[in-house]
């Protein structure tokens, strides 16, 4: 079944949910306004309609968000969903349904479907993921490095450090977490789940490998878990784990990953339309191609040196 979705978004940053009949499928629980696509229309010709007939408003600046396969005991369901950044009308429940605004945290503490955590997490992340370069010894630099990153609007980093021992990873960590924090960012740490949560970081990135390695759903509580992916077998693991988001690559031949097949933004695009999470672009890539990536069906961007200030320089061995 295919469904059309509509995040409303307020000025204050709300979102619009409406509470779902009881007797209705996944009843009780809250909802993003929308419904079925009948014969005939398009994803926006239904949103469109759905939200006309629910809520009596007209959207009127849309954008896709997240396209999320989701298969339920009775019925498998496609939800092709948009955030609805503005619309015309004032809202009604024109169908007898409680609705009301959420921020945030309030909606993530919602009784929602479970085809639904996936939206949640498009709209909680940005649309760009910096992975730091390899550190080489100068620290002050490498602060410097991602404090410049976040003054440019960059607001999830990742701390990636291969070549370093598990003492001087803690203490990038550290210093990168507070960095961070200072800029209202959020910060994977490459590495351990238990090294995360020691020093404060917000969530842990796998690697491919990791993902072979970890069995049945991964419950790290409050930390985001994230993953690299770069085939559509890993991407399945990634989903078993109960990830937030991934990260697929190489879209473009790399000079940090000389060999590895460039997936293209075909095999990009066929990897969003899997993932029921939301998957960011990676390799050879910058801000100018968030928008083709978000095309795609991706989340936007992750970059080594395309999110670096001066990328060539600093990162010459990433
Ligand atoms: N509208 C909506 N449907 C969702 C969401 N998440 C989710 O899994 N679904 C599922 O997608 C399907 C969409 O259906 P719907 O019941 O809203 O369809 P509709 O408005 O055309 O309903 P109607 O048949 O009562 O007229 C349901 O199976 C529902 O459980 C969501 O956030 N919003
Ligand atoms: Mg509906």
């Amino acid at each position: 079944m295919q469904v059309a979705v509509g995040a409303i978004v307020r000025e204050d940053g709300r979102y619009l949910l409406s509470r779902r009949r009881a007797d209705a499928h996944q009843g009780g629980r809250w909802e993003f306004p929308g419904g079925k696509i009948e014969a005939g229309e398009t994803p926006e010709t239904a949103l469109d309609r759905e939200l006309y007939e629910e809520l009596g408003i007209r959207p009127l600046i849309i954008r896709p968000l997240i396209s999320i396969a989701h298969r339920y005991p009775e019925r498998h369901v496609r939800l092709h969903v948009y955030r609805v950044e503005s619309f015309s009308g004032t809202p009604e429940p024109r169908e007898g349904q409680a609705f009301d605004w959420f921020d945030e945290t309030a909606l993530c503490a919602l009784s929602l479907p479970d085809a639904n955590r996936g939206i949640v997490a498009a709209l909680r992340l940005p649309d760009r993921y910096l992975i730091t370069p390899e550190p080489d010894v100068d620290e002050a630099r490498f602060f410097a490095g991602i404090e410049a990153a976040l003054r440019r609007g960059v607001r999830l980093v990742q701390l990636r450090a291969k070549s370093v021992d598990e003492h001087r990873l803690r203490l990038l960590a550290s210093g990168a977490v507070d960095v961070c924090r200072r800029h209202g960012a959020r910060l994977m740490l490459n590495g351990r789940p238990e090294l995360a949560r020691v020093v404060g970081a917000d969530g842990v990135h796998l690697s491919a490998s990791q993902l072979q390695t970890v069995q049945g759903r991964l419950d790290l509580e409050n930390l985001y878990i994230a993953a690299s992916c770069h085939n559509e077998r890993e991407l399945v693991l990634a989903g078993r784990l109960g990830v937030d988001f991934a990260v697929c690559s190489p879209v473009r031949p790399t000079a940090s990953h000389p060999g590895a097949p460039a997936i293209g933004w075909l095999g990009f695009e066929a990897m969003c339309a899997q993932a029921p999470f939301p998957v960011y672009a990676l390799g050879g890539l910058d801000t100018t191609d968030i928008e083709e990536a978000r095309r795609r069906g991706g989340q936007g961007v992750a970059a080594i040196r395309g999110l670096w200030e001066g990328g060539q320089a600093y990162a010459r061995h990433a």
